[in-house]
């Protein structure tokens, strides 16, 4: 058994507009490396982290709350240490804590020969993303762990759901370089809603689910819309409604808040129409003096990969 791994661990989409808490996919390009190894001293350390200032500390950091929920559920008499090399921005709205929990647990059960499932490494790396947060989701952990698109189908016990990933489907991302912390966008959300939206939301999931098993592009865009959070979280977004509309006239299915934001996701049908929504959101936030990064990138069906 290997006593050394190096991952590079995904960023991710959570909600994909309608499904919130619940839906998320994996990006292909855009992830954080991070290299685990055991260590004599028993317990978990974390003796580097390159790219972001994040705390050493493991008690501080998701991917030390997400290591310890494992490490305390399982008896071993050596330890782990880890460095991580951070490439997601922190806040950024692409699952950056969750791409740190994620990787955590699942480096750690490649080096103890996976004694764990990976719905059990999502319950630990949910430990994690709740220190970020305030709560316990795993609309990035499912995808980051298990690839593709993902459902949430229960969080106790956990059941993710596996949904197939159209190989056309190309996402786009737009990263405005302003931090938006999840536990503060939350803050912004109703604790009830009305009805009515929440039947039109709950049938856009069952539309979007039945659409990736179907191949369905034009249901698969008509789903992508969020009635219940994006009209709370997009004033927190600069320009959000502009990316939106010039995103889908470029030829997007449908465009929304990624995650808890800033990041802007669009989802289209092929490389060459990706490209196109890239261009129309560069060409929207050039003139708004806002540093941002873009990206294109396909759905990552396998999730975390051993480099
Ligand atoms: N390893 C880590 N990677 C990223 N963020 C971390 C990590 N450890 C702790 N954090 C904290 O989590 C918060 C970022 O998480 P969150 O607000 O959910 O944004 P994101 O969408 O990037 O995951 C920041 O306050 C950051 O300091
Ligand atoms: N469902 C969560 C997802 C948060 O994703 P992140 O990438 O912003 O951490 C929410 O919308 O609050």
């Amino acid at each position: 058994m290997r006593n050394e791994i190096k991952i590079f661990s995904p960023a991710t989409v959570a909600n994909v507009s309608c499904g919130f808490d619940v839906l998320g996919f994996c990006l292909d390009t855009i992830g954080d490396e991070i290299v685990v190894r055991k260590s004599k001293e028993k317990g978990f350390r974390i003796t580097r982290i390159e790219g972001f200032e994040l705390p050493l500390n493991p008690l501080e950091n998701v991917a030390g709350v997400a290591a310890l929920a494992l490490l305390n559920d399982i008896n071993l008499d050596f330890g782990f240490e880890m460095e991580i090399y951070k490439k997601i921005k922190p806040g950024s709205g692409i699952g950056s804590s969750s791409a740190s929990a994620s990787g955590s647990v699942f480096a750690i059960n490649e080096l103890l020969g996976r004694p764990y499932t990976r719905h059990q490494l999502t319950h630990f790396a949910m430990k994690g993303e709740a220190l970020a947060s305030g709560i316990e989701h795993a609309d990035n952990i499912a995808p980051a762990l298990f690839g593709g698109f993902t459902l949430v189908k229960s969080n106790a016990p956990i059941q993710v759901l596996e949904l197939p990933s159209p190989k056309a489907l190309y996402a786009t991302l737009i990263h405005p370089e302003i931090e938006i912390k999840t536990s503060d966008s939350r803050a912004v959300l109703p604790k009830q809603i009305p009805l009515q939206l929440a039947i039109t939301q709950w049938a856009n999931v069952g539309s979007l689910v039945h659409a990736l098993h179907t191949n369905d592009y034009q249901l698969l865009s008509s789903a992508l819309q969020d009635v219940v959070i994006e009209p709370y979280r997009k004033g927190l977004i600069p320009h959000f409604d502009s990316i939106k509309k010039q995103s889908v006239l470029a030829g997007a299915l449908g465009c929304g808040i990624s995650g808890s934001g800033p990041s802007i996701f669009a989802l289209s049908e092929g490389l060459a129409t990706a490209k196109s929504v890239e261009k129309s959101m560069r060409d929207v936030y050039s003139k708004s003096g806002i540093p941002f990064n873009t990206y294109v990138s396909k759905i990552n069906s396998k999730g975390i990969k051993i480099l």
